[in-house]
């Protein structure tokens, strides 16, 4: 797919995020499972899915035929961002056929002593027609993203930096200033657990939406209706 026809596929939609590493139930040693999610995801309507890792971007396409944002995660000494940070994840994403490659573009630590902005510049250098989805945490890093030519802006890392507010729910403000501000593509994700924080997400402006734990955690979701028990009581 090209680029046009894939953002014009998620246009005010929602992209589901089948997502388990290592340490998390939904994580097999043996095989990928998340193509299962993905299927899910699928019948439920959505026009792209999300996925972290070479495996699960392989089992997904051939699963679902529906282009896939992939990422690699992974924690490298000297780096405090751990979504796709070099450019051998790329290459492995690239191999793989990611349709669009996400990757950490926060302005924290790299452990390679080159700057975000000068990571994109190699990565753009290297693949010309790659889509790049840059995963930040506030709007100054929104709009460095943008300015360094990436193709899609998306709030994942909102609540996960030092820096910005670790509070429990979507960062709307961030979501409404990124897409009034910019003009590309702004992706609202993260900590979007409710179907009406996933309509509000949307009336901020943004492009589309991505949503993961909520759907594809049973963990998470159970721990959820777990504290509210609590909470009660
Ligand atoms: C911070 C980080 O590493 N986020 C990851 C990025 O891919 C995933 O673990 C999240 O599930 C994804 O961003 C979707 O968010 P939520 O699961 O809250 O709907």
């Amino acid at each position: 797919m090209t680029k046009k026809e894939i953002l014009d596929a998620i246009h005010g939609k929602m992209i589901i995020s089948c997502q388990a590493v290592e340490g998390e139930p939904l994580y097999v040693e043996e095989k990928s499972i998340m193509y299962l999610m993905a299927r899910a995801a699928k019948q439920a309507g959505t026009p792209a899915i999300r996925t972290s890792s070479i495996r699960d971007v392989i089992a997904i396409k051939e699963e679902t035929g529906l282009p896939v944002i992939g990422l690699v995660k992974i924690q490298y000494p000297g780096y405090e961002g751990y979504i796709t940070p070099t450019m051998k994840e790329v290459d492995d994403l690239v191999a793989a056929g990611s349709d669009v490659v996400a990757l950490d573009c926060t302005l924290r630590k790299r452990g390679d002593g080159i700057t975000v902005n000068e990571f994109i510049a190699q990565i753009k250098e290297k693949y010309p027609d790659i889509i790049l989805m840059a995963d930040i945490s506030n709007y100054e890093e929104g709009i460095n993203a943008w300015k360094c030519g990436v193709d899609i802006v998306g709030t994942t890392m909102s609540g996960y930096t030092d820096y910005t507010s670790k509070k429990d729910e979507p960062d709307y403000e961030l979501m409404e200033r990124l897409a009034k501000d910019t003009d590309i593509p702004v992706i609202g994700e993260g900590k979007i657990h409710y179907p009406d924080q996933a309509v509000k997400a949307l009336q901020t402006g943004v492009w589309a939406i991505v949503v993961g734990g909520a759907i594809t955690r049973p963990l998470e979701i159970a721990q959820r209706f777990q504290k509210a028990i609590e909470n009660s009581k």
